[in-house]
């Protein structure tokens, strides 16, 4: 596989079972105009999105990599992805979008079972106990969480399987085993018991450092996220005074990198652990403008605009599944100066720029950062100013 940016890309062998690259085969300034032109016809009707932020290197971007276990009907231990549309797992040695120190990480797990006599788990029957291995690396610090899950919280012999693993990859600094006993297409249960470390890793985003536990959304592609992140705040065109709201905030990123730009910063995140890194990550970063709170962002903007609360901005970045009418509405009625929505899900940005353009907001900077290459999705920054 070449890895320069405009050469021609040879095809993954997996491609066609995996599904996950829809732009396999394409070279990546070809990508970056396919995006440029999708993005152009879908927010067509608020104006013309600024050129694309690609990458410096679209290989190997995602710190993030999963694999869900299984066997062949012969018996060989498989891990990778489901194939496409399917239960049926296509076993992955190499992928080219997903960090390599972590693959590797997986690939050591699969040969290190039959010494250890872990059986992978079988969705159909329920027995078995390897599920899924979850690596997460932090970039810029270079911390290694390995997560497995199991169908029990009991791992025979785990002080000797994580020597094992940490033998062969001393860069792991932190194990994690997580409980996921039912019958589900989630990855992760709700338990996690620390078999080695801390139980979560540090990365450094825009000079700020944040805890990841296992459980919480981080961004897959943290140098694009640096830029993305600093679009976002050159549209909310901060200048010290401003009460600032984080919906949607995870561990805290954005909230935290405009904190030192305002008055006052309050995030809401809907997941529990989360909302817990994002308060010790105020903490680590000595940040003591910003609060967090644990709960619906529609529920939550509802009861401040009922309360007559009021912001200057609003960062929101939802999930691909885009806001809600309870949050837009009630943005509209805490009327911030400026809504700087990052997006991940076009469809849905589309249909929420509708809603607010209908009900005062104008749609000023549209900016596209491709933190997904080779594959069809792109993230989004879009600067609404209220119409006066
Ligand atoms: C795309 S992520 C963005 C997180 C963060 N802004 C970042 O850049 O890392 C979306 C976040 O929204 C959270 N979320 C999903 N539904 C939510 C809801 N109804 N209310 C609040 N947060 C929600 C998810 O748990 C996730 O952390």
């Amino acid at each position: 596989m070449e890895t320069k940016n405009n050469k021609n890309i040879t095809t993954c062998p997996y491609a066609k079972k995996c599904g996950g690259c829809q732009y396999q085969g394409i070279d990546y300034a070809a990508q970056l105009k396919k995006k440029q032109k999708e993005m152009n016809k879908l927010l067509k009707d608020f104006g013309k999105p600024e050129p694309i932020i690609g990458m410096k290197d679209p290989l190997h971007y995602r710190n993030k990599v999963h694999a869900v276990f299984g066997r062949t009907r012969k018996g060989e231990i498989v891990s990778g992805t489901y194939e496409a549309g399917t239960h049926k797992i296509v076993n992955i040695d190499e992928c080219m979008i997903e960090d390599e120190i972590s693959q590797s990480i997986i690939r050591t797990i699969r040969g290190l079972l039959r010494s250890f006599k872990i059986r992978t788990y079988d969705e159909d029957t329920g027995y078995g106990l390897l599920r899924h291995v979850l690596v997460r690396r932090g970039f810029a610090t270079g911390q290694v969480m390995a997560v497995l899950v199991l169908s029990s919280p009991i791992l025979p012999s785990k002080n000797n399987f994580v020597k094992a693993l940490r033998k062969e990859h001393p860069e792991i600094t932190t194990v994690v085993l997580n409980v996921n006993d039912k019958k589900t297409s989630m990855v992760l249960g709700e338990r996690d018991i620390v078999l080695y470390g801390k139980g979560y890793i540090e990365d450094i985003l825009c000079g700020c450092t944040f805890r990841i536990s296992p459980q919480s959304f981080y961004q897959v592609n943290p140098v694009q996220t640096e830029r993305l992140y600093q679009t976002a705040m050159d549209y909310a065109e901060l200048t010290g005074k401003e009460r600032v709201i984080d919906a949607y905030c995870g561990i805290g990123t954005i909230g935290m990198v405009a904190a030192k730009k305002v008055r006052e910063v309050i995030g809401v995140e809907l997941n529990r652990n989360a909302v817990k890194d994002a308060r010790i990550n105020a903490k680590l970063n000595q940040i003591k403008n910003i609060a967090f709170y644990e709960g619906d962002a529609g529920r939550f903007m509802v009861s401040m605009a009922e309360e007559g609360e009021k912001a200057d901005v609003v960062f929101m970045d939802p999930p691909r599944s885009g806001s809600d009418e309870a949050f837009l509405s009630s943005v509209i009625r805490l009327a911030p100066k400026r809504i700087v929505y990052v997006s991940c899900g076009p469809d849905t940005l589309a249909r929420d720029l509708k809603y607010l353009a209908r009900n005062g907001y104008q749609v000023r900077k549209m900016q596209p950062v491709d933190m997904f290459g080779f594959t069809e999705h792109c993230e989004m920054v879009v600067q609404l100013v209220k119409k006066r």
